[in-house]
């Protein structure tokens, strides 16, 4: 149970405890060596905060809006496959919670839980995750059902052409457990054992289905036959978020896909001020990977965030306490987030500024930056 979690990491080890060794292994790694998986946490533990003192902060609001909708807070749910790996309600349960905590959650193409189900589990903002199939049929229909069952936005994943290289999985030689469906991909590959060439189960469907054509002209495809706005997740540098934003993009995650995709990519953390930049405010920026704690999701903010992503907490919330573990995660982090701000300084999301975070660079060099008025001494 979660009632004696104090802090959002403790539901991993808690999660491990209570599922097979293949979902959780599936869950919790990252691609190959798992570099990036480990510097996106050790980068948030390399920035700074500058509280201000003697600011009245009697009153602190975390609720902010991302693309126009009111939330309680910035923190929303990331797109995690196969939610009945963690318990038998699947996104259902997490939906529940999500909408419980007021906040937004992307489902994954490749859910447990179909969409439909989801968007009756509970009232709130969704978002539909896609993943685009060689048969644009398919992903044409996955599009139109979102839309049909109220899903307000697209997220297609651009860092997928194929899956990264998951070694825990290939030794587990991970398999879908028979009772649990993946609706939107099993229904499209033949059940071929032969065919998987030693590779997980999804790593052999994604090769089966996922279009490696896949370029900046599709992103002007998906615009053509939808009205829904189109964030486009797992951007990694100033470059491809200004051709984002050329697209039409209508936001922008920064997103290494928790590291499990190309492993010595950088941390997300450390690269969102370069997408930043690069995109002026034309459109907002989101960023996901290695976020578990209110410091965290302040730092992002303060680095010019709109808002953060969590993915495996929310995935290990489930797991230990299904809904209420999914909840408990949100509360903790948006609890978190209140007390940065107050001890901060600051009574509003849109009051974090830049001027509240050093990076490394900055405190071992002295910095000579408006934002900071500090010299090295
Ligand atoms: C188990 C698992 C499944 C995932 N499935 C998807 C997916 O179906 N689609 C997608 O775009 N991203 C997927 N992701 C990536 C997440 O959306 C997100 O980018 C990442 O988990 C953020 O890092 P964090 O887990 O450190 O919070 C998955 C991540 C995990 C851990
Ligand atoms: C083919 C399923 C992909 C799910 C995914 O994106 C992940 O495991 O990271």
């Amino acid at each position: 149970m979660s009632k004696d979690v104090v802090k959002v990491d403790e539901f991993e080890a808690l999660a491990k405890k209570k599922m097979p060794k293949m979902a959780f292994d599936y869950y919790a790694s990252g691609a190959e060596d798992e570099y990036t998986l480990q510097q996106n946490r050790d980068a948030f533990s390399r920035i700074r905060l500058r509280p201000r003192i003697l600011v009245d902060v009697s009153s602190v609001n975390t609720s902010t809006t991302v693309l126009g909708f009111r939330i309680a807070m910035p923190i929303m749910v990331a797109p995690a496959a196969l939610h009945k790996l963690a318990h038998p309600e699947g996104e259902v349960a997490t939906a529940r919670a999500v909408s419980a905590a007021d906040t937004i959650m992307i489902l994954s193409t490749t859910s447990s839980c179909s969409m439909e189900e989801v968007a009756a589990a509970a009232p709130g903002v969704r978002f539909f995750q896609l993943y685009v199939y060689k048969d644009r049929q398919i992903s044409q229909h996955l599009v139109r059902r979102a839309e049909d069952a109220g899903f307000s936005a697209l997220v297609l994943t651009v860092d997928t052409p194929r899956l990264g290289r998951r070694e825990a999985d290939l030794k587990n030689n991970f398999t879908l457990p028979p009772h649990i469906a993946n609706p939107n991909m099993e229904a499209f590959v033949k059940h071929d054992k032969k065919e998987r060439n030693g590779s997980s189960m999804l790593a052999s469907w994604a090769d089966k289905l996922f279009d490696r054509s896949l370029s900046w002209k599709d992103v002007k495809w998906l615009k053509s036959i939808t009205k829904l706005p189109i964030i486009l997740k797992g951007i990694l540098n100033g470059e491809d978020a200004i051709l984002a934003v050329q697209a039409g993009a209508a936001g922008i995650m920064v997103s290494n896909h928790g590291a499990r995709q190309l492993d010595y990519v950088p941390p997300t953390i450390s690269i969102l001020e370069e997408v930043v930049k690069a995109v002026g405010g034309q459109v907002p920026v989101f960023v996901d990977g290695g976020i578990r704690r209110g410091t965290d999701v302040f730092k992002a903010l303060a680095l010019g965030a709109s808002g953060v992503f969590v993915g495996r907490p929310s995935v290990f919330g489930l797991a230990v306490d299904g809904e209420a573990g999914v909840k408990k995660m949100l509360e903790m982090l948006r609890d978190e987030l209140e007390r940065t701000m107050t001890l901060m300084g600051v009574c509003s999301v849109d009051q974090i500024s830049r001027h509240h975070v050093e990076t490394e660079h900055e405190y071992n060099n002295g910095c000579n930056c408006s934002h900071h008025m500090h010299s090295k001494l």
